[in-house]
């Protein structure tokens, strides 16, 4: 079954919300998992079944990274906050370049993430 991973800081937390309602019926056809947060809010706003792992500054990035190593992941959408420092920005930098070195499709904004969730029903 296809797995995608959510994520959203702060910041894009309601940005992601929104994303998950309008594409909730493909969403629902995704293995889905999140950091903790993000997990919580998207249960809390839509019927999805979401995996939480840690929230995000408690390592829940690199538990996202560790599933890309191990190439059981089909997509992420990380919707980043690209004007505020965050404290875990190494764990942040780790989950994107294990996109790179696995290939695995990385959307980091509304618009590629809707390419990506369409391009995986595909
Ligand atoms: O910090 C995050 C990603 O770097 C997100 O974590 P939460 O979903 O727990 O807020």
């Amino acid at each position: 079954m296809t797995r995608v991973a959510l994520i959203a800081h702060d910041e894009k937390k309601s940005d992601l919300l929104e994303f998950a309602q309008t594409h909730e019926t493909q969403l629902s056809a995704y293995d889905l998992i999140a950091t903790g947060t993000t997990g919580k809010r998207l249960m809390e706003a839509t019927d999805l079944e979401v995996e939480r792992k840690e929230s995000g500054p408690l390592g829940g990035d690199l538990m996202i990274g560790s599933e890309v190593a191990e190439n059981k992941l089909d997509g992420i959408v990380f919707l980043r906050d690209p004007l505020r420092a965050q404290p875990h920005e190494p764990d942040i930098s780790a989950l994107l370049r294990i996109c790179d070195v696995h290939d695995t499709a990385l959307a980091t904004n509304l618009a590629s993430a809707t390419f990506l969730i369409e391009g995986l029903a595909d």
